[in-house]
C-alpha cells in the first residue's frame, strides 16, 4: 500500500464543485517529462502545500492550474471551471514567485492601481490589513524587504476576493523573519475558509503551515497526506550497522520487518530506516553477523529525501 492510498480523496467526501480539480495531468518539453500523470482532489478551504525538490514539476502543474500553459493530457478545473473562466471571475487569484512591481510607486498606489483594473475590488485598506502591511502603505515598492513585496503581492492577489489563491514559491529568498510574517499573513486569512494551494520545497514550511501535503517527485504524486501524516512518516529512526556484503535473502529479511521503509546498503554498511527500531535492532544483532550498530532520529529532511528518491515511502 502506498501512503496516497490511505488519504481519502476529497471527492468522496463533499457534494460541491471542487476547488482544484486535476485529472490525468501530462505536460513534456521535449523528452523531458516534467508533469507525468499528475491527479490531485483539493477541497474548498483546504491548504495544500505541493512540495517537491527543484524540477518536480510543481510551477509546470502551476502554469496548467492557472491556464497559462495547456496540458499535454489530461484535465484542469477551478470550481468546476476552466482556469481562464475561473480567473476572469476573479474566483482565482496567484501570487509569482517574481516580477510584477513597479518600484517608484508606493504600496498603497499599487494596491489602487491594481484594484482599478478590476470591475469589484475589495478596499485598499482592507487587503493591505489581511496582507499585514496597512503601516507600510506610503513606502516605495523599490524599499520594501523582498517579504513586504511579496506580502504586496498577496494583498493585489486578495483584491477580487478569490476563493482560491494560488502561491508558486512564495518564500524563495526571503529572511526568516520575513518567511514567518509572509504565512502568518496568509494563515490568518486562510482561516476564513479560502483555498490556498502553494508549492514549495521546503519541508518545514509545508509542515507548519498546510494542513495536507502533496509531495511530488519527477512529475508524479508520490505522498499525498495531512501534514501529521508526513510528520509520522519522518518520526521514524535510521539503524545503521556493519555488515558487509548484504544478501539478497538478508535484505529481503530486513525489509520484511513490520515498520521498515526502506534498506540500503552503502559500503560496508546496512542502513534500515524504520518506525521500529527494536525490532530491527534485534534482528541485526541476533539473526546476522551485524556489528557496531547504531540507532538515529530520522529528520525531516532525511524523509523527504528518502520519499523523493525512491519514489514511494513503502
Ligand atoms: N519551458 C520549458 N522548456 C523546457 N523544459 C522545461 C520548461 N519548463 C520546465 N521544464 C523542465 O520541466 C521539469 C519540471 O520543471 P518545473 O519548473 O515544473 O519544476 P519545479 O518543481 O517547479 O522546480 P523548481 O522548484 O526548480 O521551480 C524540469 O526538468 C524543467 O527543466
Amino acid at each position: 500500500m502506498t501512503f496516497t492510498d490511505t488519504f481519502p480523496l476529497p471527492a468522496e467526501a463533499g457534494t460541491g464543485p471542487l476547488a482544484i480539480h486535476l485529472r490525468g495531468l501530462h505536460k513534456s518539453f521535449g523528452a523531458v517529462r516534467a508533469v507525468d500523470g499528475i491527479d490531485l482532489a483539493v477541497a474548498p478551504g483546504e491548504v495544500v502545500a505541493f512540495l517537491g525538490p527543484n524540477g518536480a514539476g510543481k510551477t509546470t502543474t502551476i502554469d496548467m492550474l492557472l491556464g497559462l500553459a495547456q496540458p499535454d493530457a489530461g484535465s484542469v478545473s477551478v470550481l468546476g471551471l476552466d482556469p481562464s473562466r475561473a480567473i476572469a471571475e476573479g474566483r482565482v487569484s496567484a501570487v509569482m514567485q517574481s516580477g510584477g512591481l513597479l518600484k517608484d510607486l508606493t504600496v498603497g498606489e499599487t494596491v489602487e492601481l491594481t484594484a482599478s483594473f478590476f470591475r469589484s475590488a475589495r478596499s485598499a485598506t482592507e487587503v493591505l490589513t489581511r496582507a499585514g502591511i496597512a503601516d507600510i502603505a506610503d513606502r516605495k515598492v523599490g524599499k520594501c524587504s523582498g517579504g513586504q513585496q511579496q506580502r504586496l503581492r498577496f494583498a493585489l492577489a486578495l483584491l477580487p476576493d478569490p476563493d482560491v489563491i494560488v502561491l508558486d514559491e512564495p518564500t524563495t529568498g526571503m529572511d526568516v523573519e520575513g518567511r514567518r510574517d509572509f504565512w502568518t499573513a496568509l494563515r490568518a486569512d486562510a482561516a476564513r475558509g479560502r483555498t490556498i494551494l502553494f508549492a514549495t520545497h521546503y519541508l518545514e514550511e509545508a509542515d507548519a503551515y498546510a494542513d495536507r501535503i502533496v509531495l511530488v517527485s519527477r512529475g508524479r504524486v508520490v505522498a499525498d497526506g495531512s501534514a501529521a501524516q508526513v510528520k509520522n512518516l519522518a518520526s521514524g529512526r535510521v539503524v545503521t550497522a556493519t555488515l558487509p556484503d548484504l544478501t539478497a535473502e538478508q535484505d529481503a529479511a530486513l525489509r520484511a520487518i513490520p515498520g521498515v521503509q526502506s534498506v540500503e546498503q552503502r559500503r560496508d554498511r546496512v542502513l534500515v530506516h524504520t518506525s521500529d527500531s527494536d525490532g530491527v535492532a534485534r534482528h541485526l544483532l541476533t539473526a546476522t553477523a551485524a556489528s557496531d550498530l547504531e540507532i538515529t532520529a530520522r529528520g525531516l529532511e532525511d524523509a523527504f529525501l528518502a520519499l523523493t528518491t525512491s519514489g514511494s515511502p513503502a
